[in-house]
């Protein structure tokens, strides 16, 4: 939805003017709409982050695409304000980040349209490595046009890069979903929690138990000479809906009563991420593909492309092995001919079909994989082996 400038009801008047620093104010999510400007607490780990913070503010510096307002608010402010128990907790968040650039600048919004909006259009005015946490999106997106459902409790955040190597861009999505994956191990061998097993659905997915419960969007513009690269990740940590969560799956696996906190899975993002990151840089993506084919669906799985020759349709079974450098699928055919299979392009519409051989709009009649594509739709399908 775009929000007029002229909708716009300050709800929150500037606060220390109306009440005693002492009291403070709650903010019930009903008095949080999408008409008025979205509250932005900017945060810093450390004093050079705290002055970023500042001097945003007084400038009034950010804003939204299509006119859309925020409202700059200081680290500072936060208490003077109620949001409830289950707000995101800053102070958890960074004090356990342990890393030397990323995530050091935090937004932290109860309700905005979305992170990837604040991070992709004021990226030049933000340090490198800023990310923005929502605790509910309204409009949140998705990849290919899609919308993202952003309940509460949905780990929702996105953050920005600069890169120089145009051949690497495409690669780092892949680097993002992994440290997702090795920040929820980390998570679980650091409380002591059972093994929840995440695995990455190429390209961008994160499937629990068969079903989607996280997904990376990484969008990108070149301007001087560097790509700024923006990626949002949404996870649902503690939402059940609309497919199932880490919580979800946490309680079935433990006898004790535990939880995984957002603030914690991300932080353990972006002290995976950042080595993971300079790993990519350095050494290149191969480093990280032996842990990557480790951690996702595919290899050695059986696929049906279904490529278009003017009005015919060959179809050919393949054996997925792995990624090209360029980051498509690399697959074997029973013919021994390699191929590159790329999810929405013009030479192969391929759709990778379970054993039954079903027919390719058989997947709108699975119930559990509809709250899938509805979530995410591209034009790969993944359903299981062959
Ligand atoms: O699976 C997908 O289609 C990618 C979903 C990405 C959703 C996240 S939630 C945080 C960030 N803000 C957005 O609006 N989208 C991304």
């Amino acid at each position: 939805m775009i929000v007029q400038s002229s909708r716009f009801r300050f709800l929150f008047p500037p606060i220390q003017k109306r009440i005693p620093s002492s009291l403070s104010f709650s903010v019930a999510s009903s008095a949080m709409d999408s008409a008025s400007p979205s509250m932005l607490f900017l945060c810093g780990k450390s004093s050079p982050e705290s002055e970023i913070a500042k001097s945003l503010k007084i400038n009034d510096t950010l804003n939204l695409p299509n006119g859309g307002k925020v409202s700059a608010l200081l680290q500072s402010e936060i208490n003077t304000f109620r949001f409830g128990e289950d707000a995101f907790n800053v102070d958890l968040f960074l004090n356990s980040l342990s890393t030397k650039r990323l995530g050091r600048f935090l937004i932290w919004s109860p309700l905005l349209p979305s992170t990837h909006d604040i991070v992709s259009h004021n990226f030049c005015e933000l340090p490198v490595g800023t990310v923005c946490v929502a605790d509910t999106q309204f409009k949140g997106r998705g990849r290919s046009k899609n919308a993202w459902e952003s309940p509460r409790g949905c780990l929702m955040f996105s953050f920005t890069l600069q890169m120089e190597d145009g051949k690497t861009v495409p690669l780092v999505q892949y680097v993002v979903s992994l440290a997702v994956t090795e920040a929820i191990k980390d998570v679980c061998d650091r409380n002591g929690f059972p093994f929840i097993n995440v695995r990455i659905k190429w390209p961008n997915d994160l499937y629990l138990n068969g079903l989607k419960v996280g997904g990376i969007l990484c969008t990108s513009t070149y301007k001087s000479k560097k790509f700024n690269v923006s990626s949002g990740i949404g996870f649902n940590v503690g939402n059940e809906k609309p497919t199932t969560c880490l919580n979800t799956v946490l309680k079935e696996l433990s006898t004790t009563p535990n939880e995984f906190r957002r603030e914690d899975i991300m932080a353990a993002f972006f002290n995976k991420f950042e080595m993971l990151y300079d790993i990519f840089i350095n050494q290149g993506f191969q480093t990280l593909e032996e842990l990557y084919y480790r951690t996702w669906l595919h290899s050695g799985q059986r696929v049906i492309v279904r490529e278009k020759n003017e009005d015919r349709v060959v179809e050919n079974v393949v054996t997925i092995q792995g990624l090209t450098s360029s980051g498509y699928l690399l697959a074997i055919g029973d013919n021994n001919q390699m191929c590159e299979l790329h999810p929405d392009g013009n030479r192969y519409l391929f759709l990778l079909l379970s054993l039954l051989k079903l027919p390719y709009d058989a997947l709108e009649k699975f119930p559990d994989r509809k709250v899938t594509l509805t979530h995410c739709r591209t034009q790969l399908y993944f359903m299981g082996g062959i």
